[in-house]
């Protein structure tokens, strides 16, 4: 059989393959024996048709809310180990146009209604709002190029570029919503940000003050609560730090705690663990029925997949899955990003939109940009 290198799939991803490269694994997909759309018994209808595929990975994104999934099982699947290897940035040429979709004065009065709501609304705790930069071309955008650029920048994301209905998906995620490796079950979950600075003394202080920061801490504890009593019941043993601590990506702060445990039926694959947890707070809010709705509207656009969540599932049912945040959707010359935050009872709208615009930068970066 022959070996495949991580750096090798990546140089040979050509859109429409679909890419993911995570802790366990890298895999280069091509073409779609079986498309999966239907959200509800996803994980089911999914883990019946790997136990009698030639390929036993399924594959793609499920999307923020509602709407169809769109997961495969490949034609024919190249897998190797995690992707270490750091690539050169390529140049890509200059956007033509770039435009936000809610601008800044739109999404700083979406902020200040969701604290007003947040505020009045004893169960209302957190809510996620974000938004969109809307950049065009001279022409096609290629794919290939800001994948590699995303790598580059960061090797330690989640990446991926996979296949919607109209447009290729692509990011860098920062955060693992679960992976199951045998009975071990892990999830990182991340909310608390702060934009990194160039100067190494103030970046290390933006860390400190965010791990200190009582509004951050707050924010954050939401998303462990909600993860560890949905992880809970799955799980014999379940290990929860004590403490968060701070992960950094090449343009944020963020305090994340890794949480993992052991499953208590083996049955259970990882793909129907993260339809159990998605989406959690750092993507919706708390309660999620109540926060979602609050999204549905102050968010003037359609979230699609972005806030859901990307991987894969094998036919022994391990997998990784990330929340699908820090990407964009490409659409011939068109690219849109996608960036949120977490607003609670104190967010102030200008510092929610300036985490907008930094998050917007692991994006930008690829596309040969400055943050
Ligand atoms: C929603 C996004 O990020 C999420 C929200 C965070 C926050 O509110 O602090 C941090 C990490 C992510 O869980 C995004 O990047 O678009």
């Amino acid at each position: 059989m022959r070996m495949h290198t991580a750096d090798g799939l990546l140089r040979d991803y050509r859109q429409p393959d679909v890419f993911f490269a995570g802790k366990e694994r890298t895999l280069l997909a091509n073409g779609a024996d079986e498309t999966f759309t239907e959200a509800d018994g996803l994980a089911g209808s999914v883990a019946e048709r790997l136990a009698e595929s030639e390929v036993p990975v399924a594959l793609g994104a499920i999307p923020f809310t509602g709407g169809e999934a769109a997961v495969l099982i490949p034609k024919t699947l190249r897998a190797a180990g995690p992707l270490r290897a750091d690539t050169v940035q390529v140049p890509m040429s200059v956007a033509l146009r770039t435009g936000a979709v809610p601008g800044p004065d739109g999404h700083r009065a979406a902020v200040a209604e969701a604290v007003r709501r947040i505020r009045e609304t004893p169960e209302l705790r957190k809510v996620v709002l974000a938004r969109t930069l809307e950049t065009e071309f001279a022409g096609a955008v290629p794919t290939e190029v800001i994948l590699r650029n995303l790598v580059g920048d960061n090797p330690f994301a989640y990446h991926f570029a996979t296949e919607l209905p109209g447009a290729t998906f692509v990011g860098a995620s920062p955060e693992l919503l679960v992976s199951r490796n045998g009975t071990l079950v892990r999830s990182h979950p991340l909310a608390g940000s702060a934009r990194r600075s160039a100067d190494p003394v103030r970046d290390k202080e933006a860390a400190a003050g965010l791990l200190s920061s009582k509004k951050d801490r707050g924010e954050h504890a939401i998303v462990v609560e909600q993860v560890v009593e949905t992880l809970r019941p799955f799980c014999r043993k379940l290990d929860v730090p004590a403490e968060p601590s701070v992960v950094g990506t090449p343009v944020m702060w963020h305090i994340g705690t890794e949480i993992s445990g052991r499953l208590r039926d083996p049955g259970v694959t990882a793909l129907e663990l993260a339809q159990a947890l998605h989406p959690t707070p750092a993507v919706c809010g708390t309660p999620t029925a109540a926060a979602r709705e609050v999204i549905g509207e102050l968010e003037c656009f359609d979230r699609g997949y972005y806030a859901g969540a990307v991987g894969w599932v094998d036919e022994h049912g391990d997998g990784e899955w990330a929340v699908a945040i820090r990407c964009a959707e490409i659409a011939g010359p068109k690219m849109r990003l996608f960036a949120g935050g977490g607003i609670v009872a104190d967010s102030e709208p200008d510092a929610e939109l300036d985490e907008t615009e930094a998050k917007f930068g692991t994006l930008l970066r690829a596309m040969g940009g400055r943050s």
